[in-house]
């Protein structure tokens, strides 16, 4: 039982180092049937992480037992160079055992003799001292109101559980048989008054709210199972839905999404283009790229399938715009890693088994991370996110491309659109914003106008999606509207591209 609590603290530093998500990092230290306790306990810990931390500050266990808890503890050998402000080894042990001892009644679960184990028992009334004098400071009912998020919970209970049906596979009508028979019912009305009702959304085809605690019973559904009902938050089906209307001809057309893992988009895109035309999906990361090949699978959408998807192990930022095999490229779907500060309840995502868990790329709780850290971060992500844009306006022929974060913040967004219209390549390539008319016209929330120097109509061409929905979506909507927080602009050229010479099939 001390190797798991190893195991748990390894994969928690793993997530604080930004290596990987919490289910990912769970799987690699865990046996199959290990995995899920320690993901649990990694999300537990991290929930009350902001009062553990201060717990074992005030008690002070690193200077109390610097041979198990400080910095020369046997429990640092094994640890590798890790990215800072990443914690030690030794600090994530305190953190996960000290979650069990407080927050569950069996207590630490490893052997009485585990020196760690007995080092901090013998602290055990002083620990639980603070927790209270925390809870009472605080102003808590209970200890477990000291875990964070409780705002975000009441955020994420107005969020619908969007699913999309996927065309690829079936049509709306069947899909709408099926739900039927299992007993869900569709409702033209503003409440989901029941588990079972669901109801369209007012701006985009095939979504469908259900009712938010429907989840596991729809994912009981053969619908489900065999890739005809995606569970796909509303405003992640804006970025296709903005590239790809429907009235199209999309034979002729070749298509590319730039970072595809775990692939809701891309299927999105391949189902928009009824399985026609070409779409190549890249993915720089191997594990992430595996998870799109499956997602891609199940949904029907490969090539060798129903769809037009052609999977890519790449970093779209190698490739050369010049090269023909990519030079014919008119759309293109550009959603790059972001902070996902938009995306709500993150550690309840965490724990289910969702389609869209694997979107997020870092999943760490913000409670201790400094805002110049924060700021570090959001700085380094922004002008990655402009380097990833600015390449995508040197293909030829590209006529038109989305970009779209999870992330709330104008560093991400609104700033990082303002920085690259003002760039070379977009000077050059005659790039600019389509117009709101082009961009879910209908849907109230646009960008904020001081993040784009103050211009409203930038900001008109704008989408934004705050988390849970404004009162602008209308109190009576909400639940046809609310989704995580998002945002999507297309970028289109000021004048007509010129004509795509022939690419070679690759
Ligand atoms: C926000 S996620 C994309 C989510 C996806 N569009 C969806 O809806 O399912 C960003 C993805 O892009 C990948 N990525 C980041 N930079 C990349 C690059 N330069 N080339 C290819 N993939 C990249 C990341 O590994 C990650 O899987």
């Amino acid at each position: 039982m001390a190797d798991f609590y190893v195991r748990t603290a390894r994969t928690m530093q793993d997530v604080l180092a930004h290596r990987g998500s919490v289910k990912a990092m769970s799987a690699g230290h865990g046996e199959r049937k290990d995995a899920k306790r320690i993901m649990a306990l990694v999300v537990n810990t991290l929930s009350y992480r902001a009062a553990l931390q201060h717990i074992l500050k005030q008690v002070d266990l690193v200077k109390k037992e610097p041979k198990w808890f400080g910095s020369a503890s046997p429990l640092n050998r094994t640890q590798g160079a890790l990215p800072q402000p990443a914690p030690s080894m030794s600090d994530c042990v305190m953190l996960v055992m000290l979650h069990d001892l407080l927050f569950t009644s069996r207590g630490i679960q490893a052997a009485k003799a585990w020196p760690p184990r007995e080092r901090m028992e013998k602290y055990k009334s002083q620990l639980h001292a603070e927790l209270v004098r925390l809870q009472i400071r605080q102003g808590k009912k209970s200890v477990e109101e000291l875990r964070s998020g409780a705002a975000e919970r009441r955020v994420a209970a107005r969020i619908p559980r969007w699913c999309r049906i996927n065309t690829l596979q079936v049509t709306e009508q069947d899909a709408l048989q099926q739900l039927q028979a299992a007993g869900f019912t569709r409702t033209e009305s503003d409440t989901l008054e029941h588990v079972y009702a669901f109801c369209p959304s007012l701006h985009v085809a095939h979504v469908w709210a259900f009712h938010p605690r429907a989840t596991s019973k729809l994912m009981s559904l053969p619908l489900y199972k065999t890739g005809g009902l995606i569970l796909q938050d509303l405003a992640s089906c804006f970025p296709a839905a903005v590239l790809a209307p429907p009235d199209r001809d999309y034979a002729q057309i070749h298509a590319l999404d730039a970072t595809s893992a775990p692939g809701n988009k891309t299927s999105h895109l391949s189902a928009l283009m009824r399985g026609q035309g070409r779409l190549v999906a890249l993915e720089r990361a191997p594990q992430r790229f595996k998870t799109l090949t499956q997602m891609l699978d199940k949904a029907g959408a490969l090539a060798t399938q129903h769809g037009n998807v052609y999977p890519q192990n790449t970093d779209f930022l190698t490739l050369d715009p010049q090269d023909e095999s990519y030079a014919a490229i008119r759309y293109m779907l550009l959603d790059p890693s972001c902070s996902g500060s938009g995306i709500v309840n993150r550690l309840d995502y965490l724990t289910s088994h969702d389609d869209e868990q694997d979107n997020l790329e870092q999943v760490v709780p913000d409670a201790e991370s400094s805002s110049v850290a924060e700021q570090t971060r959001l700085t380094s992500l922004a002008s990655l996110q402009q380097r990833m844009i600015r390449h995508a306006m040197t293909f030829p022929h590209l006529e038109r491309f989305t970009y779209s974060t999870c992330s709330i913040h104008p560093e991400e967004n609104e700033h990082v659109v303002m920085q690259v219209l003002a760039s070379e390549e977009a000077q050059q390539g005659a790039w600019t914003l389509a117009p709101r008319a082009e961009v879910l016209p209908t849907w109230p929330e646009r960008g904020q106008p001081e993040a784009c120097g103050g211009d409203e109509s930038v900001a008109q061409c704008l989408v934004r999606c705050t988390p849970g929905g404004t009162s602008e979506c209308g109190a009576s909507a909400v639940h046809r509207m609310a989704s995580n927080g998002f945002f999507v602009c297309c970028f289109v050229r000021r004048t007509a591209p010129r004509p795509a010479k022939r690419a070679r099939r690759h």
